[in-house]
């Protein structure tokens, strides 16, 4: 299995139940839900995305040609002197079309927690820490259960209530950034403050300026 990868870094995680964890970054290059070329844009089941995922051309990113080649760069993007809470965020583009099992098992060893940022629409290995879902608006869902659900917000037809049958240990709503981030972000507080089941995600890094 060779994982093809767009960049890996070291920052804070920004979203979510963790954010202000020192983590690694590991970005997977490729979406099911968009080539993520903006003349596809239009047409991709998901059109909100802030990323830039296609090749592997990013900071630290590669091919990597086996599962501790991956652990082993990501290893290398830990601060060298610590080899406590180690954390490692795989995202993308979509982690869960290349992570597999020895990918996992490889960054255990090497002392990792794993965390996955996922749209939900394939079936998780064994084995992750720590998953965060997603729901993208007309992709299947089909991971129901996991620690988070991070729902973008608004979304055409994401009514939350849609979600809150599923089995997480916590319910987030995220704004949409883009051209209508402040007033998403207005929308989402009102929301929660609502439907207190909910709470709000915010994308500290970009506030910060950060990775
Ligand atoms: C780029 S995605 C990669 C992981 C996976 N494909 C997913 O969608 O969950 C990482 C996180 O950013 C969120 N996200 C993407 N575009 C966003 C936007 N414009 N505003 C807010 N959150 C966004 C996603 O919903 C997801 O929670
Ligand atoms: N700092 C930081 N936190 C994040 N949390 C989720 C991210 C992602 O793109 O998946 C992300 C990201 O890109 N940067
Ligand atoms: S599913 Fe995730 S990576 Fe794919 S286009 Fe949407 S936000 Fe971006
Ligand atoms: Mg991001």
């Amino acid at each position: 299995m060779t994982y093809l990868v767009k960049e890996i870094f070291y920052t804070l995680q920004g979203e979510g139940s963790h954010a202000g964890r020192p983590a690694v970054f590991c970005r997977f290059s490729r979406c099911n839900l968009w080539t993520g070329l903006e003349k596809d844009r239009h047409r991709a089941i998901c059109q909100f995305c802030d990323t830039d995922f296609v090749g592997t051309d990013g900071e630290g990113g590669g091919k990597f040609r086996s599962p501790d080649d991956l652990a082993q760069a990501v290893e290398n993007a830990w601060p060298s002197s610590s080899t406590e809470h180690r954390f490692v965020v795989c995202t993308g583009g979509e982690p869960l079309l290349q992570l597999d099992e020895a990918a996992i098992d490889a960054l255990h060893a090497r002392g990792f927690e794993v965390a996955v940022e996922t749209n939900g629409t394939r079936v998780p290995p064994k084995g992750i820490d720590w998953i965060c879902v997603s729901p993208k608006i007309g992709s299947e869902l089909v991971v129901t259960r996991g620690d988070e659900l991070k729902l973008v917000y608004p979304q055409l037809g994401g009514d939350p209530r849609q979600f809150e049958h599923l089995d997480f240990r916590h319910f987030r709503l995220q704004p949409m950034d883009g051209s209508d981030a402040q007033a998403n972000t207005r929308a989402t507080v009102e929301y929660c403050k609502k439907n207190p089941r909910w709470t709000l995600s915010l994308q500290t890094h970009k506030y910060l300026g950060i990775q």
